[in-house]
């Protein structure tokens, strides 16, 4: 034991791959071919819970599991850190570039716009673009492509929001073009190469923070007019917060990188989780029927048809919240992040050096048979007995940096359910893509999960 080397001076054990491309590339390919989560799992049951790779071009420390997860989301020796290509296309002030002071302002001011006591004046306005969408777009067809209709509503709902940029708005659908590519670039190699997804990205991220700078400063001046206040949208809201001593809260520069970290953290995130509902949903037509129940209660405690959804009703939407959670357990959108040691730190024994990344994933806890039992099964019963233990269920992660969009997409979730149980029946068309998707970093499903569609009869 005299020999044993001091647990200051081991690093976790694990193999780095490649100079500078590391693991990355092998990551990246098992995502895209569906098998992400057993890569990560294979090198879990190879060296454990704490093991050492190399990714996105920093030596980094995988850690898994509900004690690691707590020591990620509540230690303050880690600082967040995106991978490098993230933070070129997200720029230097986003949420994720900050910590300490800079990021409970930053957050607290997002907080402002996404805490509960605001987004109960919007559930109206989101209720009006989730039924223009199914009239538009679901209405009178025989099938329809989910993932990009989904994508489609639900950036319609945070242009609005967010930017106040209605349907019809200039730049609203060149927004939505320029945010698909900067996703696709998000997680690569960060070598601004022609042709690559990344190049692609940045132009894209150049392009869409040109437009908010333009929407930022024409919010300024529609708030100076009086034609616009704090609960307009996110950027009026953001712009009208100010310091104890009346300086404004955030630069114009903050709202920007912030505006774009919202919409990209917010919008393929939500747009996920109900395409992954209702491919779960078409497999398991029990849970189907007592959600239609479940909203067809709703439905018939209102007045006429035509009386938007309000805060109370989405309370009683309990099972359609339990489906959400067990969607977003079993294909979590976020397959993991990045957080940086700004020290040496000691875990497990282990020494994490400072300046490594450290790299959190949610797939290895949520597929725990000793945590969910038969994890593979999908089963919203799960969550109505109690709830998942503490850092178990880490879809919007944990801690001060818990998804503060978390109310915002719950929302969204519930009033566009409430519409498609209630108006549409569908069986997926192609049968690979029942249990098949990939991930770009996103989950996808096969084909972008077409399927068809038929009007239910009213009760
Ligand atoms: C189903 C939908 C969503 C999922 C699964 C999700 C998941 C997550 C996760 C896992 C994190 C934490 C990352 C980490 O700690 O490393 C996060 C952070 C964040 N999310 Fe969400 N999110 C969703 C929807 C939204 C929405 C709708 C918004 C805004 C409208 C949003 C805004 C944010 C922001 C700004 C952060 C950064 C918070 C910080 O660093 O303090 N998210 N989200």
């Amino acid at each position: 034991a005299k020999n044993k080397p001091r647990p200051a001076n081991l690093l976790p054990p694990g193999s780095m791959g490649l100079p500078v491309i590391g693991q990355s590339l092998g990551l990246l390919r098992a995502m895209r071919s569906n098998t992400g989560h057993q890569w990560i799992q294979d090198r879990v049951d190879r060296y454990g819970p704490v093991s050492k790779l190399s990714l996105f071009g920093t030596p980094t420390v995988l850690l898994t599991g509900p004690a690691a997860n707590r020591f990620v989301f509540f230690s303050d020796t880690l600082a967040m850190q995106q991978p490098r290509s993230v933070t070129r296309i997200l720029g230097e002030r986003s949420i994720s570039e900050l910590s300490g002071h800079d990021h409970k302002r930053v957050r607290g001011a997002l907080y402002e716009f996404l805490k509960p006591d605001m987004l109960r004046n919007y559930v109206g306005r989101i209720d009006g673009e989730v039924r223009r969408h199914l009239d538009e777009h679901w209405a009178g067809r025989d099938t329809v492509t989910v993932m990009p209709l989904m994508k489609k509503l639900t950036f319609g709902i945070i242009s609005s929001l967010l930017f106040g940029l209605e349907r019809g708005a200039v730049g609203r659908d060149a927004l939505a073009g320029d945010f698909a590519r900067i996703a696709e670039g998000m997680w690569a190699v960060p070598v601004d190469l022609p042709l690559t997804a990344f190049r692609r990205s940045l132009r894209s991220s150049a392009r869409a923070r040109r437009l908010l700078a333009g929407i930022t400063r024409e919010a300024e001046a529609k708030l100076e007019r009086g034609e616009a206040s704090r609960s307009s949208d996110l950027v009026a809201c953001l712009l009208s917060l100010a310091d104890e001593r009346g300086a404004r809260l955030l630069s114009e520069e903050e709202i920007v990188d912030n505006a774009m970290v919202t919409l990209v953290a917010g919008n393929d995130t939500s747009s996920v989780l109900l395409t992954f509902m209702v491919r779960h949903l078409a497999d398991d037509p029990d849970t189907l029927a007592a959600m239609v129940r479940e909203h067809e209660e709703i439905a018939e405690s209102k007045g006429d048809d035509g009386e938007a959804l309000t805060w109370e009703d989405l309370a009683r939407m309990k099972l359609t919240w339990r489906v959400a959670l067990e969607t977003l357990r079993l294909v979590p959108p976020i397959f993991g992040n990045f957080r940086r040691a700004t020290r040496d730190i000691e875990l497990d024994g282990y020494v994490i050096p400072r300046g490594w990344q450290v790299f959190w994933v949610s797939s290895v806890t949520h597929m725990d048979a000793t945590i969910f039992h038969e994890p593979a099964r999908f089963d919203p019963s799960r969550f109505e007995s109690q709830a998942a233990p503490p850092c178990s269920f880490v879809a919007f992660g944990g801690g001060a940096r818990i998804c503060p969009g978390m109310e915002f997409a719950r929302v969204e979730t519930l009033v566009t359910m409430h519409y498609l149980v209630r108006r549409f029946k569908w069986k997926l068309c192609c049968e690979e893509s029942e249990n098949t998707y990939l991930r770009d970093p996103l989950p996808s499903p096969l084909n972008g999960l077409p399927v068809q569609i038929e009007h239910r009869a009213s009760p």
